[in-house]
Parts: structure tokens; sequence; C-alpha cells
């Protein structure tokens, strides 16, 4: 039985994530989700709540066949201890996946097995252009999951990313 790590800040989760933890998903047994920078909400890069993250991954993993966890993981100060931090709130895993050289070199100095994940038509897929497009009043909910669009549009997302871009604009003033 081997279970996995996969960590990020979702924010939102895109086709990108949901593309590589389907490949994941036919290579380990189970996941775990980590919902990075979990303290973090209603700022232009980072809009959304841990727990409104949660529902998005954990809803658009629901057809998937793998048993999932999706668990928020705050920030320390700390870059050395972080493995220990992570281990610290999740289910034992064997295998990270990841893109992100901090989180890799973290991982490998702690003698944990990295698997480098590919990127999925960046260009697209990407959490900073789909922001971009929601506060300029462009299309994309055909860059997320179904599931994705429900939650964002049930908390009034794409308002809240404006207002908080706009209070970020007049405060750099
Ligand atoms: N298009 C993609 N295809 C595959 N993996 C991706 C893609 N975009 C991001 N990732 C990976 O997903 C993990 C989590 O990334 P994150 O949640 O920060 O998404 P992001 O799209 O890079 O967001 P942002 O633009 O807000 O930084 C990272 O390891 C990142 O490399
Ligand atoms: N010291 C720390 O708290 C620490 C170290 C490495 C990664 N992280 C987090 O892991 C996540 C990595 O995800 P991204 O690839 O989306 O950046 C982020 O939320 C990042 O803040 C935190």
């Amino acid at each position: 039985m081997t279970r996995a790590f996969y960590i990020g800040r979702f924010q939102p989760y895109h086709f990108g994530h949901h593309t590589i933890i389907k490949q994941i998903a036919e290579e380990v047994d189970e996941l775990v989700v980590g919902i990075g920078s979990a303290q973090k909400s209603h700022e232009s890069t980072d809009p959304f709540t841990a727990g409104e993250r949660v529902l998005m991954v954990y809803n658009a993993l629901e057809n998937l066949p793998i048993r999932h966890y999706v668990l928020p993981i705050e920030d320390i100060k700390y870059n050395s201890i972080w493995v220990h931090h992570v281990a610290s709130r999740t289910p034992h895993f064997e295998v990270v996946y990841s893109n992100n050289p901090l989180v890799i070199q973290l991982f490998q100095e702690a003698g944990v097995c990295v698997k480098q994940s590919p990127l999925y038509i960046r260009e697209r897929y990407s959490g900073t252009e789909i922001r971009r497009r929601m506060v300029a009043g462009e299309k994309w909910e055909h860059l997320v999951p179904k599931s994705v669009v429900e939650v964002i549009k049930e908390i009034d997302g794409v308002t809240r990313l404006r207002n908080v871009s706009a209070s970020d604009n007049n405060s750099s003033l």
C-alpha cells in the first residue's frame, strides 16, 4: 500500500492540479492533499479560506478511484522544520509529488522520496491567470472542475476577490 502527498495553495484548484492528481491516482493507493498556506484568505493572491479550498478539492476528487484526505496545513516561520510540521498533521506517506523547488528540497533533505510532477498547459492552467480573469470579468469557469465553480459561486468568491484586490490597489497608493 502506497500513500502519497501533494500540496498546493489551490487558490483556486484547477484542471492543471486535477490532471496531475489523476495521474498520481494511477500510481498510488491513497492520496493526502495538503491545503498549503491554510492561514491565508481574503487577499488578492489568496482569496479563499482553507475550508473553502478543502471543499473545492474534496468534491473535485469525489469520483476518482482513490481514497483521499484533504487537510489544511498552515505556514510556519522555520523552513528547516516544515517537513516535521507537515508530518504531524497528516497520515504517514511514502512519496511526495511536487513541482515546487522549496518543497522538493525540504522533503529530499528529510530523506523522503520525491517525484517531480510535470506542469500541464501552464499558460492556461495557473491560479494567477484564473484570478486575473475573475477580476477582469473574463471567462474562468472552463479552467476549473464543476465542483470548484459551485463553491466559488456559493460564496460569491469573484466579488470577494475583486473587493480585496481593489483594497490592495488602494493601500499601495
Ligand atoms: N498547470 C499545472 N499543471 C500541473 N501542476 C501544476 C499546474 N499549475 C500548478 N501546478 C502545481 O500545483 C502545485 C500547487 O500549485 P498552486 O496551488 O500554487 O497553483 P498555481 O496555479 O501555481 O497557483 P498560483 O498561480 O496562485 O501560484 C505546485 O506544485 C504547482 O507546480
Ligand atoms: N515554511 C513553510 O511554512 C513552508 C515551506 C514550504 C512550503 N510551504 C507551503 O507549501 C505550499 C506549496 O504550494 P505551492 O506549490 O502552491 O506554492 C505553499 O502553501 C507554501 O506556503 C510552506
